[in-house]
């Protein structure tokens, strides 16, 4: 009977219909936190094996991604956990995705993640964000309940196949000779638990510790050991693992959160309504709909600070050791300190966000602070809304240790230890989203690992999740590091709408992470997909016969020239149910992907511009560089960090330039364009001087 409900559980979490009010039912009947048919372990003791083929360490968003992600490609996996009560827990905001982060939520399902499904069951207030830009840099983005992205979260790992899940602190990793065919100065071996000193042996391990590795938290000049509000740090010994036994270079960083208030307390008739979309866009291409049903979503409010507020932020800064600290925060979500500190005498946002459908908290983002308690009050009491406010739980900060990720190689293994993978804030990122898309490339590759599969590596013109890897291994950080889509160079390629075309086949054919079901209907839609957009290119007219056949079209009736339907598609107003209607015979049947197409034919003619300049740098690998080029004055859009690296290096090709550290595509088209237009002048003058003079020094002649 247990074998059964597992297995009808998993089936319905899998292809849930939202709107049958049946699967609530179930789930309500069904849903048992650590249920014990599962397999989960509370104490060493319990715990049936002594190995595995992979063990993740930690069950914040990278971790419980990286463990599904591991047991989905076959591995034997263990996830070891501090608490399973808080496995999937959302440390800060009760929100998911956003610009930039949507696209990763987007990719993360396409390989079978968790967070995008978790994120339709959990959401209560949907919507688009950028919607004036164009659809690629549309930013999907849910606020959530708490509880119910913790509970979907913990449903799926209990009913995932090969995976056991661990109550306990890993304080020690054990590490032996490194395998000589390989590259590397260790080998992992296992883990020692806090709990008793056991050990458990694994030959791959993704790390994902968060903000708990050496983690303090701030109130006031309070400084107390701790990962977040409630749960201790990670024990010294595992960052004395990671610097003095494996030698690796870490640094700090911090993060803060704010107040959580007490919802009745709160005035909302003073601040502004935000509705959410009416019609909530799921995140995963598996859902059809939310469980969130349009009517049944929760607003948002929008409020703002007051002089009051910087006042006293300003008066108590010799409270506030988080804010006297030099250690880097995150920038793009930054605390109410650093705000007024940076921008005097402004007003800054403040949204009220709910905590879930029954929580009665707000979450004031744009208020994270860490000031004494009381001054805390004080500060919120000067917003009109937030007058006669009371806090239920104080916002604080934290500060933890991180392993500076140029020591990772794009598999996210760390290249001197063979078989340990990195993943998530333990890399110096910020959100759940990076965390989370981290979290499944590191756990794909150490199950792969594991099972003497070659590592693989996703490239940036090919995902956002390619952009984070790469921009982390490759640059590193300096701050935390958050996703955006102008990191993005593809990003007309790399939209939120195709992120299943992009990855699930992979996914399913060269990966092994996909499931079958979710590769067959990738398979069907980019199937449906080509076929629509060959018929829309068989049918071609003047731009009179169009007018003729659609009525106002705004296309010029000067153009003589033919136009396929695909083309008049691109133009404002010309939707692809106009473009059905008149040709119903072999359009109509690809109804059901209207706005995929009209977003297609909108991009198309860029990406596959994109698509030639990828191939033209391909051909020019062996193009010469002028060795006394002026990187910095260079009149092309080169950031500063590339022309330090260009003029560093000096690289005499442009093939040499591609595998420099942080270059990207756009920076090396850049280059290609002004050596190829400049060439000319240079050759007939002293670029050929230069060009025998760089291989003289080479001594290549
Ligand atoms: C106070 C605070 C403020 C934040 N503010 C923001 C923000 O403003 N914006 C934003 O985008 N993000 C913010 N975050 C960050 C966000 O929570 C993280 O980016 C995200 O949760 C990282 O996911 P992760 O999986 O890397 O780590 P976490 O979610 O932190 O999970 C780490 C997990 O590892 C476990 N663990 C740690 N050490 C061990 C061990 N030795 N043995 C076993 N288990 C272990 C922990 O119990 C935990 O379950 C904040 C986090 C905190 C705590």
């Amino acid at each position: 009977m247990a074998v059964v409900v597992s297995l009808l559980q998993h089936r319905l979490l899998q292809e849930w219909e939202f709107h049958t009010d049946c699967l609530m039912l179930l789930r309500k009947l069904f849903w048992r936190p650590n249920h014990p048919q599962f397999p989960i372990c509370r104490t060493v003791c319990d715990f049936p094996l002594k190995k595995y083929d992979v063990i993740v360490v930690g069950g914040g968003h990278a971790g419980t991604e990286a463990a599904a992600a591991a047991a989905r490609v076959g591995a034997k996996t263990l996830l070891v956990t501090q608490k399973i009560q808080t496995i999937g827990a959302l440390s800060c905001n009760p929100s998911l995705g956003g610009v930039g982060k949507g696209q990763l939520v987007r990719e993360v399902d396409s390989l079978d993640g968790l967070c995008g499904r978790a994120g339709d069951w959990a959401g209560v207030h949907f919507s688009i964000l950028n919607r004036s830009k164009g659809p690629a840099v549309w930013g999907p983005r849910a606020q959530l309940d708490r509880e119910l992205y913790r509970q979907f979260i913990q449903t799926e790992l209990h009913a995932m196949p090969r995976l056991t899940v661990l109550e306990g602190s890993v304080e020690e990793l054990l590490v032996s000779e490194p395998n000589p065919d390989q590259p590397g100065q260790h080998r992992v071996t296992g883990i020692r638990i806090v709990d008793g000193g056991q050990t458990i042996s694994s030959s791959s391990m993704v790390l994902t510790t968060g903000t708990f590795l050496s983690g303090s938290l701030f109130m006031g000049q309070t400084t107390s050991p701790g990962g977040r509000i409630g749960d201790p740090p990670s024990c010294v010994g595992l960052s004395h693992s990671l610097r003095e036994k494996l030698g690796l270079r870490t640094g700090r960083l911090r993060t803060g959160t704010p107040p959580r208030i007490i919802k009745a307390t709160v005035q909302l008739s003073l601040a502004q309504i935000n509705a959410p979309d009416k019609q909530p866009t799921p995140f995963s291409y598996l859902n059809k709909h939310t469980r969130c049903k349009p009517e049944e979503q929760l607003p948002c409010y929008l409020t703002h600070t007051t002089p009051g507020v910087e006042r006293i932020v300003m008066e108590s800064l010799h409270l506030n050791t988080h804010i006297q600290q030099d250690t880097k925060g995150p920038r793009y979500c930054p605390s109410i300190e650093s705000r007024v500190l940076r921008f005097p005498g402004r007003s800054h946002q403040v949204w009220l966000e709910p905590e879930g459908l029954t929580s009665d908290l707000l979450y004031p983002q744009g208020l994270s602070m860490t000031l004494p308690p009381d001054l805390q009050l004080r500060l919120l009491r000067e917003i009109p809304a937030l007058q006669r406010a009371e806090i239920q739980i104080p916002g604080y900060g934290v500060q933890y240790d991180f392993v500076c990720p140029t020591q990772l190689s794009p598999s996210l293994q760390v290249k001197r230890v063979q078989g340990l993978f990195l993943a998530g804030q333990i890399n110096g990122t910020t959100g759940y989203e990076e965390a989370a898309a981290q979290g499944l490339w590191a756990g794909v590759n150490a199950g792969r690992t594991a099972l003497s599969l070659p590592a693989l590596s996703l490239s940036r013109t090919q995902s956002y999740i390619g952009v984070l890897i790469d921009d982390l291994v490759g640059r590193g950080v300096t701050e935390p590091y958050r996703m955006f889509t102008s990191r993005a160079e593809f990003r007309t390629a790399l939209r939120p709408d195709n992120a299943d075309l992009r990855l699930s086949p992979r996914g399913f054919e060269e990966i092994g992470c996909v499931s079958e079901c979710r590769y067959e209907e990738a398979v069907r839609v980019r199937d449906a997909l080509r076929d629509a957009l060959t018929a829309m290119k068989s049918i071609s007219m003047s731009s009179t016969r169009w007018r003729e056949k659609l009525g106002d079209v705004n296309v010029s009736e000067s153009k003589s020239t033919m136009l396929s339907a695909l083309e008049l598609l691109q133009y404002n107003g010309v939707t692809f149910e106009m473009l059905a209607s008149a040709f119903p015979e072999c359009l109509s049947k690809h109804l059901e992907f209207s706005q995929r197409l009209k977003i297609e034919a909108i991009y198309r003619p860029h990406c596959e511009r994109q698509v030639r300049e990828m191939e033209r740098i391909r051909e020019e690998e062996s193009l010469s560089l002028p060795l006394d080029i002026d990187y910095f004055s260079l009149p092309v859009s080169l950031s500063r960090e590339v022309r330090e690296v260009l003029d560093h290096v000096r690289p005499h090709t442009l093939g040499a330039a591609t595998r420099l550290r942080g270059m990207t595509p756009a920076a090396i088209v850049q280059l290609l364009n002004y050596v190829r237009k400049t060439g000319q002048d240079r050759h007939g003058k002293r670029g050929k001087h230069i060009e025998m003079a760089a291989l003289e020094k080479e001594g290549g002649i």
